[in-house]
Parts: structure tokens; sequence; C-alpha cells
């Protein structure tokens, strides 16, 4: 979810090659002012691509594949989002040459990450800025991309296995909570591990079992492939280069268009970049993860990510000449429309069962002009019983599934039960898709990476995706979205994750504007929850911002993307330069050592003004100037005023640009701003207590509260509040259920979650599947569970979790809605002063309590499908126990059906 704003979106590349021209001039000229040779340079990577000089700079995201197709105009808008205008995307160059050698073996997915012998050409592309190190010459491995390539999966500091520290005495409460029972079953993702330079990833599994399954990225690269080829089982051998394109990537960050430095830099730039010039990036990778995604998709966002050396850094940005540089929003970027981000339907268009059906999501696209098409493997005509990752376990030629008109028969991953479907967004390496499991009825989300044995992105790719399963894998936390296996099919990389189908920050910011206050207290405080969790086992995000934070219907919030993720071993650590510069901390542009964490703390301060105005701090600036901003100035981004006092501040705690000053995720979430915020995640419903009275204690259920946090008298007095307002405007029977559904997002009048025009919502909310219910997610029951090379759910303690809070039964140890660690009075001093009763707390109040008492008179036609689920669980309930004939249901406020308000 590295999604960009236009100056560095990917689709300027298109932009960019239009202009090649003129552009071509431009960079030559910056070449000899800078005193550097592309040509030199991209000749001299061996191994690496042979692209023309304007491929060679551009955007490694851009050359995506499916950048590179003619898009649907919908298209064209979801990769130019920005918080100023977009243009019209272009047609991507065409993808490098990136002859490689990408060997399976049966242990899954290996790196052999031998030195390059070329490991001092690489490319250095066009300023002289943080110089990437000469990897090969690093004599310790640590140092390779700040040990970040493969967090934890290739360098040494990062290893996966049992002797993680984070793992063994790290850990929080919290995260011991949520990690029991994550490493044991077979085949679990915990098996990945790391040896010395080579790992395999277990989660990874191969379909071809008898067959090298292994992904090994090593120094071989076989300069005479022209073409780029697909990953498949018939070549046996691939190898990757694995510094100059998949540990560094030289190309991946910096070739695409869509990020070229030539198109986005302007004088602007190039005078700014002095101010990098003396900087020595000794941990800087070219490694970028030049992340856009496709806003088209409707839940990506168009803000990008960074990884890699600052030179690039420079090159993304882009002028305010650029057409993609708009302060105006693209009427895609706020066309509530799902069909021009979602494109649904099936897979893979060029499938010849496809039946034709094209879908320019898919994985077909022009290269070198032409229309590519990269076939999936065929489904295998039997369907077994075995894992659903198993090779032979496809339910796409399941007879009892009928294909509808509107579905390709590919699913996405012929090995499993996992039926591809509508695309939900776009990343840099790939796409993301809902997955929907028809023998169990469950949904999850797939993200799917086809990998070219030439192709660097490709290769960045599979290391992206490498350190997303490594990471992912040793994650369980409500706030961070869940892993559940992963595998290898042909020449494509799937990760199964939790799927969340609200979108990301960043998009419903851009289709329905700034949060309100609640809803960014709630968001944050479940962004701090997982952070917490996060760094209580010393892995730093590094992209934290609004589109790498998903949200649920509920409003249950989700951080995602762990693509930069890196774990931490040692008290402190090199800052490699990545992350999204607008929410890059300033240490991180400076290139200082420093707490590490702290780096996610700035961010989700910037994303906290992100959620209050719609963009990120300094964005008034283009890519360079922020940076500059953010990295030598003093100042302060603005904060808007509509925030209250504790808000303000809290911005302010987080936008310390020392980062020794910024308090930790734990400490912060003691700061009023969060500490009391309402809990607007709606719980799962569940099977009421045969007891349990309506009304009011419907309602404490569904805000969640009591769950993981004690009772403040304040929430008494909330709670007296709603019930108050409940009791007085329910009069209508449509409104039954309301005291059970009185939670949402954001707000129950014109939420976005809520809005009719959120396909989102509706889908996740009226979806009947069990993935929405963890009642049918046990671990042992998944069919993700089990069978050769199934990668079970990890969430099973999850769902426990879950179960436990079925029915709205307080827990205040499962943390399922509260969101992290134990609330309890232990605020630093900073946050003394500001508890209830303080005249900034008092301030809140009134605003607040009306926003959760509106809650209560949502119209009952936003939550029929739970409404009406209540109403018949209150129903039946009713009928067994008083024998009333349902023709004589009193439906009255005052009946027991429709909710009491005598307590608890
Ligand atoms: N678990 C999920 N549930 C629902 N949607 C998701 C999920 N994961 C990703 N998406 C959607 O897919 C889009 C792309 O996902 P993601 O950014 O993780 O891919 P990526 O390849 O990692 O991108 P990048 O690395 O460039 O940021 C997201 O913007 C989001 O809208």
């Amino acid at each position: 979810m590295r999604n960009m704003p236009s100056w560095w979106g990917k689709s300027s590349s298109k932009e960019a090659k239009k202009k090649s021209g003129s552009k071509e001039s431009f960079i030559d000229s910056l070449h000899r002012k800078f005193k550097f040779s592309s040509e030199s340079r991209v000749n001299g990577r061996s191994g690496g691509s042979r692209r023309p000089c304007s491929d060679a700079i551009s955007e490694k995201g851009s050359r995506s594949p499916l950048e590179s197709r003619s898009p649907s105009p919908s298209k064209q808008v979801a990769r130019t989002q920005s918080f100023a205008e977009r243009s019209i995307s272009q047609p991507l160059p065409l993808p490098g040459q990136h002859p490689a050698h990408v060997g399976r073996t049966d242990s899954g997915f290996s790196i052999s990450p031998k030195p390059r012998s070329d490991k001092c050409s690489k490319p250095l592309l066009f300023l002289p800025l943080p110089r990437p190190r000469c990897i090969g010459g690093r004599s310790n491995r640590a140092d390779f991309d700040d040990g970040d390539m493969n967090t934890g999966s290739v360098s040494s500091d990062t290893s996966v296995d049992s002797e993680d520290p984070a793992d063994s005495g790290l850990r929080s409460p919290q995260a011991i909570d949520y990690e029991s029972g994550t490493r044991t079953a077979a085949g679990s993702p915990s098996s990945v591990m790391l040896k010395d330079q080579s790992f395999t990833v277990a989660p990874v599994i191969s379909r071809e079992a008898k067959k090298p399954a292994n992904i090994s990225f090593i120094n071989q690269i076989s300069p005479s492939s022209p073409k780029r080829r697909p990953l498949s089982s018939h070549v046996p051998n691939l190898q990757v280069p694995y510094q100059g394109a998949f540990w560094s990537a030289p190309d991946s960050s910096m070739s695409s268009p869509s990020r070229s430095p030539i198109r986005a830099f302007g004088t602007e730039q190039a005078v700014n970049s002095a101010f990098w010039a003396p900087k020595t990036y000794t941990d800087v990778t070219i490694a970028g993860s030049g992340h856009g995604s496709s806003p088209g998709s409707g839940h990506n966002s168009g803000h990008n990510s960074m990884g890699g050396d600052m030179s690039g850094q420079l090159f993304w940005q882009q002028s305010k000449g650029s057409p993609e540089y708009s302060p105006v929003p693209s009427p895609r970027l706020t066309s509530p429309g799902p069909g021009s981000r979602i494109h649904s339907g099936a897979v893979t268009p060029i499938h010849p069962r496809a039946g034709g059906a094209l879908n320019d999501s898919q994985t077909s696209w022009p290269d070198d002009g032409k229309q590519q098409s990269h076939r999936l493997p065929l489904p295998p005509v039997t369907i077994s019983n075995a894992s659903p990752f198993s090779h032979s376990n496809s339910a796409a030629t399941s007879p009892s599934v009928p294909r509808s008109p509107g579905r390709a028969e590919n699913p996405a991953s012929p090995g499993s039960r996992w039926k591809k479907g509508k695309l939900l967004g776009r990343g840099t390496f790939g796409h993301v898709y809902v997955g929907f499991n028809s023998e169990s009825g469950e949904m999850c989300a797939m993200k799917e990476v086809t990998l070219f044995s030439d192709d660097a992105k490709s290769k960045e790719s599979a290391k992206q995706l490498t350190q997303e399963i490594t990471l992912l894998s040793r994650l369980r936390h409500p706030n961070i979205v869940q892993y559940y296996g992963s595998e290898s099919v042909g020449d494509k990389l799937y990760i199964y994750l939790e799927y969340v189908s609200g979108g990301s920050i960043y998009k419903l910011l851009q289709d329905y504007g700034q949060f309100g206050e609640l809803a960014i207290r709630s968001y944050t405080q479940q962004i701090l929850s997982g952070l917490a969790y996060l760094h209580a086992k010393n892995t730093v995000h590094r992209d934290i911002k609004g589109a790498n934070i998903l949200v649920d219907p509920n409003g249950r919030v989700k951080l995602a993307d762990f693509g930069m993720a890196k774990h931490i071993t040692g008290q402190s650590c090199p800052l490699s330069f990545k992350g999204s510069p607008y929410w890059m901390a300033p240490e991180v542009i400076k290139n200082s050592s420093g707490a590490n964490l702290a780096v996610d703390i700035w961010s989700l301060g910037c994303t906290v003004l992100e959620m209050a105005t719609t963009k990120p701090p300094w964005s008034q600036y283009e890519g360079v100037a922020a940076m500059f901003k953010i990295g030598n100035s003093k100042e302060l981004p603005a904060i808007p005023d509509h925030l209250l006092d504790d808000g303000k501040d809290f911005i302010r705690q987080c936008l310390q640009r020392n980062p020794l000053h910024r308090p930790t995720a734990a400490q912060l979430l003691e700061h009023p701003f969060v500490k009391y915020a309402a809990p607007l995640a709606r719980p799962i419903l569940g099977p009421e207590p045969s007891d349990s009275p309506a009304g009011v204690a419907n309602g404490v259920k569904a805000l969640g509260i009591g769950q993981s946090r004690n009772f403040s008298n304040l929430d008494s007095d909330r709670l007296a509040i709603h019930s108050s307002r409940v009791s007085k405007t329910h009069h209508h029977t449509s409104d039954l259920h309301i005291p059970r559904n009185i939670s949402c997002p954001v707000s129950p009048i014109g939420s976005p979650l809520l809005h009719s025009r959120s396909p989102p919502h509706l889908n996740g909310r009226m979806s009947p599947s069990p993935i929405s219910s963890p009642r049918t997610t046990s671990g042992s029951s998944t069919p993700l569970t089990g069978g050769s090379g199934a990668i079970p759910f990890i969430h099973l303690k999850q769902s426990i979790n879950l179960q436990e809070g079925f029915g709205g039964i307080s827990n205040p140890s499962n943390g399922l809605y509260g969101n992290g660690p134990s609330y309890h009075d232990s605020s630093p001093d900073m946050f003394r002063g500001k508890q209830p009763g303080s005249p900034i707390f008092s301030e809140l109040m009134p605003s607040e309590n009306d926003v959760l008492a509106k809650q209560f008179v949502r119209p009952a036609h936003t939550e029929q499908y739970n409404g009406q689920s209540v109403l018949a669980d209150r129903v039946s309930r009713q009928l067994l126990k008083d024998h009333v004939k349902m023709n004589r249901l009193d439906l009255s406020p005052k009946s027991p059906l429709t909710g009491r308000t005598n307590g608890v």
C-alpha cells in the first residue's frame, strides 16, 4: 500500500514516457550537471537492466506490467492519486530485461544472497547524493539494506526463528496474548528459517511438491535473456541476482517512469538537491519500494513510499508543472462510485479457460507495446480434500461451483480453494484481490505477485513479499492485518491476508473527506495499539500512513503493508531511507541514527494530521521541498484549529524532531486524546446470554465498552446519556436493533463506512460470509489448515478472542476491541492534568456525546442485516422463554424485545 501522491505517482511514468523526447534532453543535461553517466551506470550494472537510460531512472513501480497496460479511465486516475492534480496515465515503458534465474526447491522460497561480482557497478542514478553503499563491499551482512531488505528473512539480524529476541523476551503482554499458538502448526509461517545467506520461507508453499520449489535469488544472471519469462515450472533454475536487483533492486525503484527522476525532477528539485548532496547514506538501499497503488481499485491509495537512496527521492518529486501535480483531486478520486475503482470479476483474462473475459486488472499487459499474456497455470481437473494450498485442490474445477458470467473461470490460485475475486487494489509489486473459499465460505485478501525470471520488479516483489510474510507471520493483533498463509502457484506468489473490506484511511479520506475528531481519536487509538504491539516486538513498521491503514466496516483499524517493516535487533541501527516522504521522520531523512521505533510515532502524528485534513503535513510542498522542511527546518506543520487541544497536543508529541523526545506508542495510549476515545468498533454479534437484558446492556456491548478497559465515570456518564437518548428516540420497530448496533466506524450519520455509496461497507456488512464471523474460522477447521504444505490460519487465537467477544461479554483481558495495553493510570507527566474532568477533557465531551448519541438514532436500514439477526435472536429466545407467539409480540419501545433501559 505504498500508494503515492501524484508527484511520485506511478502513472506519471506514462506521462514521462509521453514526453520522453524533451525529458531525455533534460536528463542529459542533468547527467552532465551531476557528472553522471547514466549510460555507464546502466551498462555497468551486471545483471541489471540494460534498459535505456530513461528506463533506468524510472520508477520500479511503474514498470508493473499492469501499469503498462492501457488502462481504463478509472485506472488512469487510480494511479495518479495525489493531493494535487492528476493526469491521465500514459503507457508505461517496456519492462526491463533482467535475465536471471529463479530456482524452486522443495523448501519454498529462498534467496541465496551470493555477492555479486559486479556489486560495485550498481547504477547510482543521477545524483551524487545518498550514494548507495556498495553492498558487496560490506563486511557485515547486516548492513545490507539496513538489514531490512528481507526483514528478518535474509539479514542476519532479523532471524525469524525462535531465537528472535522479540519472540523470546521482548514481547509485551499484548504480544504474548496474541502470539500464543502461532508457531506450532506444521507449515506455519514460523517455520521460516534463516541460515546464513540463504533462507527458506516455509509458508510459501510450492504446489510442485516434487519439483524444486524454492525461488533462489542468486548471483547468476543470464544476460542473454531478452524478454521476461514467467517463472513457471518449466524454468527450473531461475536465478535472480540478489543484490543488484533483488537485494538492492537499483532499478526497481528508479526504473519506473512513473517515478521517473527525469519526469519529476525540476529546477526546484535540482536546487534542493544540494541539500542532499553532502549526505552519505551508508545504509541506503536502492531497493526502493516504489510503492504506488491503484486508486482505481477502490481501496488503495496514492501515496508513494520509498525505499532507496536519496537520489531516487529527488527525482521522484513531481514538479508543479507536471500534469500529475495538482491541488485538485481527481474526479475519479473523489468519485464515490465503486465501479471506477474496483474491478470486479475474474481473474486472468488471458487464461485459456477464461472465456475471453477480459479484465484489465489482471495479468496481462502490454510489453514492448504489445499485449503480452502471462498465463496462469491451468486448474487441475480434480479436486481433493487436502489442503487448500495443495496443487490439486482447486475449487475452480469443481462442477459444483457455477460460473457466473461475471467471473472468469480461472481462479487466482488453482492450487487452493481460494478463488480470486475482485481486485481490491494494486501495490507496487502486485495486486490484491478478494479471495473466496467456496468450501468454507471464507474470504481473504489475496496479494498476488507475478514473478518473472528476468524482471527486477519481480525480484523486488519477491523480496518485499518475503519480508511481509516473515513479519506478518509473527504478528497477531486485532489492529494488524492477520496473515493467513502464502503459497506459490506457478509464476505467482500469493499471500493470504485478513480481508479488511473498508479500504484504507487514505481511500476513505479521498472519498469522504476529513474525519471528525471522534473517528480520528478512535482510529488513532487503534493504530497506536497496533504500534505498541509491534514495537513491543522490536519491529518498526516504517510506513505508517493512511494508505497503509485499513478499516473494516465496523471501524476496526488494521495496520497493513509490512513490506518495509523491520525487526530491530540492537538498541539503534542505521535508518535506511525508507518510507513515504511526507510521513517520514526527520531522522530518517537526515540519515541519523536514533530510536528507530520512534519513526513510526512521527509518522503517526502525520497520519493524525492526514485524517484531520486529508493531507499529510507539508503537502503544500513538493517532495524535495517537503523533505527539506521535514529534515532541516525547525518548523512544525500546521495543525488545524478545529482539532481540540488534546488532539493538537497529541500531534505535537508525535512530531517532536528529536526522536528521543517522542513518547512511545505505549505512552501515547495514555494520552487523553486516545485514552478516552470512544470505542467505535462494532463487536460481532453473537448469541445473546439468555438472561441478558437488552437496551443499555446491549448498547454497552455494542460499543465494545468493558471488553478491555476499565470504565471510568466518564464512560458511565456517556452510557447514561446513550441510554437516555435511546429511550427517547426508539419509537419504531425499525429501531429494534439499534441498541446492539450503535457503533460505527466514524459517525452514524454520514459515516463514510455506512454510506450507501460505500460498497466495501455494504459488502462487508451484508455478506453472510463466515469470514466475517470468527466462529467459522477456528484454526483447525479452516481449509487453510492442514494438508500438505498448508499454512494454517494463525489467527486461531484471534478467533478465540473474537468468540470471547460474542455477545459482548466483557473480558478486560482479551484486548479484543480495547486495542492494546491495559488502560491504567500510569500517564507520563506530559499527560497529567488531562484526565477526565480536566478542562481539556471536559471540553470534548459535549460534542463527543452528541456524536455517540446520534449512533442510537441511526436509521435502521443501515444495519438491516445485523438488526434483523438481533431481532431474530431475541424473538427466538422470547418465544422459547415466554411461549409467546410471533403475532403477539410486543414491539413497542417498552417491549423487552426492543430494549430495556434498566441497566446491564
Ligand atoms: N488485507 C487487505 N484487505 C483489503 N484490502 C487490501 C488488503 N491488503 C491490501 N489491500 C488493498 O490492496 C491495495 C494494495 O495492497 P498493498 O499496498 O499491501 O500492496 P503492496 O504490493 O504491498 O503495495 P505497496 O507495497 O506498493 O504499498 C491496498 O491499497 C488496499 O486497498
